[in-house]
């Protein structure tokens, strides 16, 4: 039994329908140690034969039976272990990668052998000084001369120990110094105890060898043995593996650098719009942070401030604490904007017998769930103030409650008894212009009308010492905080013989994520089976705003992310053209063995690199805007308006990776799917 045996080799080619055929059965058997010449005119089919025996034409009848086992053409993976293990390929064109050194071009071979990086380095270099080619280890492939190259293409051949060399005219482009050094080392390699098969047009080349077969109109038509093969020695053989996936990314990497302005270019494009997309949500970010930030500042974010439930509006006017002030002014705008546009809207109404709580309704307030505290509002409307013959009217004077925070007062400290906190603008300028900050500690005097609890009109006087200034300017003039202490404005009310009514209640809850739950919970609350409260958190309004500055940040995000259909467009067209420039290194590598899978997982890879790399591109340039659009913005409000988070960053990796991996789908597919023979035979 031979070791590699061919029985009845039929193989056609078709144009149309019309058969051409080339093989009309060829029957062989070849002998490790032989140096086979396969001889015959041109197009008699000598270059078929040998993509048969290589294992790379799977199209044709008959049988191929290496060392005993008949090959299972219709097993794709049979097939690519078959050449990865056994075969070893040396063209006439060379067939080296452009993109890869000397030493890279052999180590490919090696990659997909079970040595350890050192040692297939080792053997490579080996093999490079086996052809004499040591020194030349570094070069790329366009740096070398044509015998230069050929011996490359022998050491790569060799690399991976394999028993048969398959040569198709491997002198056909050399001189005869050359020719002759290459039939040495193909000589040298039969001496191994392997299976050498050259094709030759030259009979001084077919003569260098032991034994040479005649090709005439498909058939054998002469076999003849010059001399006796080489002994075959029983020496331990490399042993093959797939190719592992890390040598797909760093090949894909080299790659990606062999051509880096190109890829730089497409991975500016790509980073553009990742860039848009950060940086929008950044600023989407920074917004909402200063919103909450501000209505914060301004109110107690943990406050609820409760008014009566009033059937006719959503809430009542007469809730005046500062969140029920603001609402008011709120819906006082929006039925502004909403009588502007012709629609009609429900003002709120107020009656007295629901403008009050009591203290049933109070200790039902104090029950609900995550209240830590109920807190009654006092009110007093225009009140006049004066001093030191100077006056201003405070149009709503509350007692201190829960819905104020340390933030409302910019100078001096809460009202204790007898103290009071005023407003900067509407108040304390006008009773102090330049020295209004001196009004703390001095006393002012309080008036205001009303009617007592026979109905009859009243003064209530009150007189107050300034303990604070509050500053409600960046308010829009939507609140003024003027708080006096609870105990003075009762007094002075009882004093007056008027009844001290809770006009309205502030909650306090005791963590700020319960705030949701509680206003609903309130705005729920019934006595006698009717509603009884409108609640109100600073939380709702936040949120409603939120919603909008989210909803304009995604329309400028998804407008960023049409930019990105551009750049995935871009890395197609880039992976086809990279495809078709390297159909014929697709060929060549599947030639030494590797599989589909494996030229799928090149492409992917370096599409994944550059996605990758545009992702970080795309935050390093994002970062840089958030610094510099942040530091530009200062002027404006000590506030990073931009605020890209973590999350951000790796959202935009993420799209950066799903990109690549769609863009590289298709190319990625067509490279698999080459056949590899017609891929080897690209220009
Ligand atoms: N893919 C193909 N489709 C159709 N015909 C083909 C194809 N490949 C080869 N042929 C034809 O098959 C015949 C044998 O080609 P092959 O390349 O095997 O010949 P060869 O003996 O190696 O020729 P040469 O010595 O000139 O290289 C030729 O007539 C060629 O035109």
């Amino acid at each position: 039994m031979s070791y590699l045996e061919l029985r009845d080799i039929h193989k056609s080619y078709y144009l149309g329908k019309e058969e051409f055929p080339v093989l009309k059965g060829i029957d062989l058997n070849f002998d490790l140690g032989e140096f086979v010449s396969i001889l015959g005119e041109s197009g008699g089919g000598k270059s078929t034969l040998m993509n048969i025996i290589g294992g790379l034409d799977r199209q044709f009848q008959g049988s191929v039976t290496v060392d005993g086992k008949r090959l299972n053409h219709s097993d794709e993976k049979a097939l690519d272990h078959y050449r990865r293990d056994t075969i070893g390929y040396i063209y006439q064109a060379y067939n080296l990668i452009g993109h890869l050194t000397v030493m890279d071009n052999v180590l490919i071979p090696l990659d997909m052998t079970t040595l350890s990086k050192a040692e297939q380095k080792k053997r490579a270099a080996e093999l490079l000084d086996r052809v004499g080619l040591k020194d030349q280890a570094h070069k790329y492939p366009n740096q070398l001369s044509g015998g230069q190259k050929q011996r490359v293409a022998i050491a790569r051949a060799l690399a991976s120990d394999p028993k048969v060399i398959i040569a198709d005219e491997p002198t056909g482009a050399l001189d005869s110094e050359n020719t002759k050094e290459v039939l040495e080392i193909l000589d040298g390699i039969a001496q191994e105890g392997r299976l050498v098969i050259t094709v030759t047009h030259s009979q001084s080349v077919a003569d260098a060898g032991t034994r040479i077969v005649h090709l005439a109109d498909g058939k054998i038509d002469k076999d003849t043995k010059l001399r006796d093969p080489y002994a075959v020695t029983d020496t331990p053989r490399l042993k093959s593996r797939l190719l592992p996936a890390s040598v797909s990314y760093t090949t894909a990497f080299k790659h990606f650098k062999f051509n880096f302005w190109r890829n730089s270019l497409i991975v500016l494009g790509t980073a553009v719009g990742l860039f848009a997309v950060m940086l929008f949500s950044g600023l989407g970010n920074g917004i909402s942070g200063y919103i909450n930030k501000q209505v914060n500042d301004l109110v107690n974010p943990t406050a609820v401030s409760i008014s009566r439930y009033q059937k006719t509006s959503t809430a009542s006017s007469s809730g005046s604490s500062k969140q029920a002030k603001q609402q008011a002014a709120m819906q006082q705008q929006q039925s502004s904007m909403s009588s502007m546009s012709g629609s009609s809207s429900t003002s709120a109404t107020t009656t007295s017998a629901k403008s009050t709580f009591s203290n049933k309704q109070l200790t039902q307030l104090s029950n609900v769930k995550h209240v830590s505290g109920v807190s009654k509002v006092y009110t007093a409307s225009s009140v006049t103030s004066k001093y030191n013959g100077k006056s201003a009217t405070i149009s709503t004077l509350e007692n201190w409650n829960a819905s104020a925070t340390s933030n409302t007062i910019k100078y001096g400290h809460k009202p204790k008894t007898g103290e009071i906190v005023i407003d900067k603008d509407s108040v304390a300028k006008k009773l102090s212009k330049n020295h209004w900050k001196n009004l703390i500690g001095k006393t002012i005097t309080l008036s205001y009308k009303t009617t007592n609890k026979n109905n009859k009109p009243v003064t209530v006087k009150l007189t107050a010492k300034v303990s604070g200034i509050s500053n409600t300017s960046n308010t829009g003039g939507m609140v003024s905080d003027n708080y006096v202490s609870t105990k003075t404005l009762t007094n002075a009310m009882n004093k007056a013989n008027v009844n001290a009514k809770v006009a309205s209640a502030v909650v306090k809850v005791d963590k700020i994520g319960n705030v949701n739950g509680v206003t609903s919970k309130i705005n729920k609350l019934k006595l006698n089976n009717k509603r009884q409260y409108t609640a109100t958190s600073v939380n709702s309004i936040i949120s409603k705003i939120q919603t909008y500055v989210k909803l304009a940040t995604n329309i400028l995000s998804a407008i960023a992310a049409i930019s990105l259909v551009v750049s995935a467009l871009m890395i197609i067209v880039t992976m086809y053209m990279s495809v078709s420039a390297r159909t014929k290194e697709i060929g060549i590598l599947r030639a030494l063995g590797e599989s589909k899978r494996d030229i799928r997982r090149l492409f992917i890879s370096e599409s994944l690199i550059i996605g990758v790399l545009s992702a970080a591109f795309a935050t390093v340039i994002a970062l840089l805007g958030e610094v510099t659009v942040n530091h530009l913005l200062a002027a404006i409000a000590n506030y990073a308006f931009v605020q890209i988070t973590v999350g951000n960053v790796v959202t935009v990796f993420v799209i950066g990776v799903v990109i690549s991996l769609v863009a590289a789908f298709l190319p990625a597919r067509r490279a698999a799917k080459l056949n590899p023979i017609d891929a080897l035979a690209a220009d």
